[in-house]
């Protein structure tokens, strides 16, 4: 079929569809009483090559809320760890793969939806997305890809005017569907299912598969399985020491939310840290806080680990093993990185010269930073808005106009010298730039979240919102 509208003519590639009926099951688009766009992303539009100035609100509303003139949607089957409990009842329960199209990178994203209506797998419930919901997601989503971190993006959000009860919100409250760009909507429960339903073939298929698409530098080697796993782990510790740093938690970290290509998505109960709290935990339902903030690491590891399950089917555990010894190397080293430029040093000289100062600044910080609960980004805003050369030359100078810290100011005597003695290497411009483009001024902490949310609830007032989403552009 033609038609004017774009989307409807993007070249769509049936990667996953062609691999064949064992994998998702053929589902249909919910019809929604009303559609109101929301939320457009033009930066992914500019991704695809398509000019945003051509593409009108018809145009998404028709795709992407309507849900026109297209086939197939895939409900993608999978299982999953869920608080360390095997799940099978998984899968898209309220989702679709909506079609897959390469960017102006070359590469192949995925359009997903989520509250597009229900499917074999939504079990009791109702297949839709809260508004709340879709806000929070494109939020964190948007927040963490201008933090520098690996993430999914939110394309729309269309408000649809139905009435959802949720336990977790006020109800009743309004309903919406979003369409997801992620790089990969394979998760690893999508492996775990397989190996539940005793289906080697599948496994090895369904690899072959992602090694083709997401890890085609791994494709002719002889060893691209365990080359496979290997990065997984890598990109994996990476994207745990990303959130650690930008004080995100994300909260539900069960395997049918860790993606195959090592990005972060699925943002439903997370929160960002507000002081340095290692016991925080954002979901009121993770009794034993296995997903608090600090755990993050180990839990990314445990499901790593969990995934060697299925992959064992095509791969040596006792290899999968020693990949897995790499995962805390690798955190480490890009925690400690990301951590360094948040204090405007140069993480590359400070790992050749002043390793042993550099971490010891790094210590003190964190040890600081927990023993008086102050605001975790207020501190890094702090630095970044108080920074002056002049605390290059003299440690009596750091941080001494700040009042956040005044009353802690002698506890940092130890930690102004060491910093003093860092800073003192590099050019003040430098240090200041590394400040800003790694410390926000705006954080999406829970109160933020509910100051745009409140105009929208009570009177339909977008422009917090808008505004908000506008400031996280530019940190
Ligand atoms: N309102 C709902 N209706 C139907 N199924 C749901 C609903 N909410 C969650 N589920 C299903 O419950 C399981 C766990 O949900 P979870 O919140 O992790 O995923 P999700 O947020 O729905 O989707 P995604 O992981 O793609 O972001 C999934 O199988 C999901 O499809
Ligand atoms: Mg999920």
């Amino acid at each position: 079929m033609t038609t004017a509208n774009p989307f409807l003519n993007l070249d769509y590639e049936p990667a996953l569809e062609s691999l064949g009926d064992d994998y998702f099951d053929r589902v249909a688009a919910a019809e929604f009483p009303q559609h109101t766009l929301r939320f457009r992303n033009d930066d992914v539009l500019q991704q695809l090559g398509l000019d945003p100035q051509q593409i009108s609100e018809t145009d998404f509303i028709e795709a992407f809320g309507q849900f026109q003139a297209r086939e197939p949607f895939l409900a993608l089957r999978y299982h999953g760890y869920q608080f360390g409990e095997y799940n099978p009842w998984l899968g898209d329960g309220r989702g679709f793969l909506y079609g897959q199209i390469r960017g102006t990178d070359g590469e192949l994203y995925d359009f997903g939806t989520k509250g597009s209506g229900t499917t074999p797998y939504s079990r009791t419930a109702d297949g839709r997305l809260t508004l709340k919901g879709g806000i929070r997601e494109i939020l964190a989503s948007e927040a963490l890809h201008h933090l520098g971190v690996k993430t999914s993006r939110c394309f729309s959000l269309i408000e649809t005017g139905e009435k959802l009860w949720r336990g977790d919100e006020p109800s009743p409250t309004r309903s919406s569907v979003m369409v997801r760009f992620s790089k990969s909507h394979i998760r690893f429960g999508t492996f775990e299912r397989l190996y539940a339903i005793k289906r080697p073939d599948l496994i090895q298929k369904l690899l072959d598969h992602v090694i083709e698409i997401y890890y085609p530098h791994f494709d002719n080697l002889t060893d691209k399985y365990l080359q496979f796993y290997t990065e997984l782990v890598q990109r994996t510790a990476e994207l745990a020491a990303q959130w650690m740093s930008v004080g995100f938690c994300h909260a539900v970290l069960n395997t049918d939310n860790m993606s195959i290509t090592g990005e972060s998505f699925d943002y439903g109960p997370y929160a960002f840290i507000e002081t340095l709290d290692l016991n925080f935990t954002p979901a009121y339902f993770d009794y034993f806080r296995r997903y608090r903030y600090s755990n993050q690491p180990s839990m990314c590891k445990w499901n790593l680990e969990m995934l060697q399950r299925p992959l064992s089917t095509v791969l040596s555990q006792t290899e999968m093993a020693v990949s897995l010894d790499t995962f805390d190397k690798t955190y480490h080293g890009t925690y400690r990185r990301r951590m360094l430029q948040k204090l405007g040093l140069d993480d590359k000289r400070c790992d050749s010269f002043d390793a042993h100062a550099t971490d010891q600044l790094l210590t003190l910080t964190l040890d600081f930073l927990q023993k008086t609960q102050i605001g975790y980004h207020t501190f890094f805003a702090e630095l970044r808005h108080q920074f002056s050369s002049l605390w290059c030359t003299d440690a009596g100078h750091i941080l001494r106009e700040s009042s956040l810290i005044a009353e802690y100011s002698a506890q940092l005597e130890t930690w102004r010298q060491l910093y003093n003695q860092l800073l003192q290497k590099d050019k003040p411009e430098s240090i200041q730039q590394r400040l800003k483009s790694h410390n926000p001024c705006t954080v999406i902490t829970r109160p933020t979240i509910e100051a745009v949310w409140d105009p929208i609830a009570i009177e339909n007032n977008w422009q917090p919102f808008y505004e908000l989403l506008a400031s996280l552009k530019n940190p």
